[in-house]
């Protein structure tokens, strides 16, 4: 490649952004130095949908930001279509799509205005605004005040102008907050059409784990800025396994038993109260039901269902957080 960036060969043809180790540490007001990205590493693959995951202050949108070049990184390296980061930036950014922290738009002009005005910046016409606007199905109302939207239309719109520049790689910080589940499915199926029908790749964070597991293909769980899991979604299903769900008087009790013998326990509400899941495999059923009557608790109900994608996240995070407590939100001090 001749175009100037440093370290440009193309990376394996499937991989579109790779992270490696990456480290980013700010200053906060109070003089501490936060670590935001604690050799965080991750990749993602041309034509998928990758979702971002991870508590509040992992440091999401921190690594949304550095692949956008919106933070300057202190160690590791990214790169995305096989140019490194920083210095290829003005060739990747062409190619990339983003939405960070909520549109910007102008609360008195339409929809379509405000795309236009953001289409001129990129020297994109009328044509393209229909376009995205279509795309995003908000054809309808093109012509309202961007005041009179909804939530999940202002995020729709703005996807919509994160798409005016035709990219190749679609970044969202969050595009399905606060929004209704309507407007989630129609976010959800927005981005299986751009995978399926424009080969788009699109990177998104989301708490949403239902609707990351409906529509992504791979997954990143990001705790305290370093990466605990980044793999398909289907091997991480497959992986989960099962759950066994205890249905029993005592839960609190035969919750501090089973984790007294070091299982992974999550009281949800079931059909008819409370229960209990707990990770394992087939076959430990027989030692449950031994281990909670050696303590005098008979559980009413024990079935076996497939573990679902928070169920993996919550194991995930637990996991982390019993291998190395929790510092606060990796804030170093000095
Ligand atoms: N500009 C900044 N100055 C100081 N600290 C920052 C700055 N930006 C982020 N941080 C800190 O870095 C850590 C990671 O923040 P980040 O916003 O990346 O997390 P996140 O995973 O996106 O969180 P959320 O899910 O709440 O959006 C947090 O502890 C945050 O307070």
């Amino acid at each position: 490649m001749t175009d100037g960036s440093t370290a440009v060969e193309e990376g394996p043809a499937c991989e579109l952004v790779r992270f490696d180790s990456v480290v980013k540490r700010f200053r906060t007001s109070l003089g501490r130095r936060q670590t935001a990205l604690d050799g965080f590493s991750m990749t993602v693959p041309r034509g998928s949908v990758v979702g971002l995951l991870g508590p509040n202050g992992s440091g999401k949108t921190t690594a949304l930001k550095a692949l956008l070049g919106l933070v300057r990184t202190d160690a590791g390296t990214i790169q995305a279509f096989g140019h490194q980061l920083p210095a290829g930036q003005k060739f990747v950014a062409p190619r990339i799509g983003a939405l960070i922290e909520g549109p910007a738009f102008t609360a008195s002009l339409s929809g379509e205005h405000n795309l236009r005005l953001f289409g001129e910046l990129h020297g994109v016409g009328a044509g393209a605004v229909a376009e995205v606007l279509e795309l995003v199905g908000l054809t309808h109302a093109a012509r309202r005040p961007f005041s009179g939207y909804s939530l999940g239309m202002k995020q729709r719109l703005g996807v919509a102008g994160a798409l005016l520049a035709a990219p190749e790689l679609l970044v969202l910080d969050e595009p399905m907050n606060g929004l209704d589940p309507e407007a989630v499915r129609d976010m959800r199926e927005l981005f299986t059409r751009l995978r399926d029908e424009r080969g788009m790749t699109v990177v998104v964070s989301s708490h949403i784990l239902a609707e990351v597991e409906m529509v992504c293909d791979r997954v990143t769980i990001v705790r305290h800025g370093k990466v605990i899991c980044d793999a398909p979604v289907s091997e991480l299903l497959d992986r989960g396994a099962v759950r066994t769900v205890v249905r029993i008087q005592d839960v609190s009790a035969a919750r501090s038993v089973l984790e007294s013998a070091g299982l992974t326990v999550t009281v949800a509400a079931g059909p008819h109260g409370s229960e209990l899941h707990v990770d394992g495999a087939p076959g430990r059923d027989a030692g449950l039901v031994k281990l909670l009557a050696e303590h005098r608790l008979y559980p009413e109900e024990l079935r076996v269902r497939q573990a679902s994608l928070e169920d993996v996240y919550i194991t995930a995070i637990r996991k982390a957080d019993a291998a190395q407590p929790a510092t606060g939100s990796a804030a170093d001090g000095d």
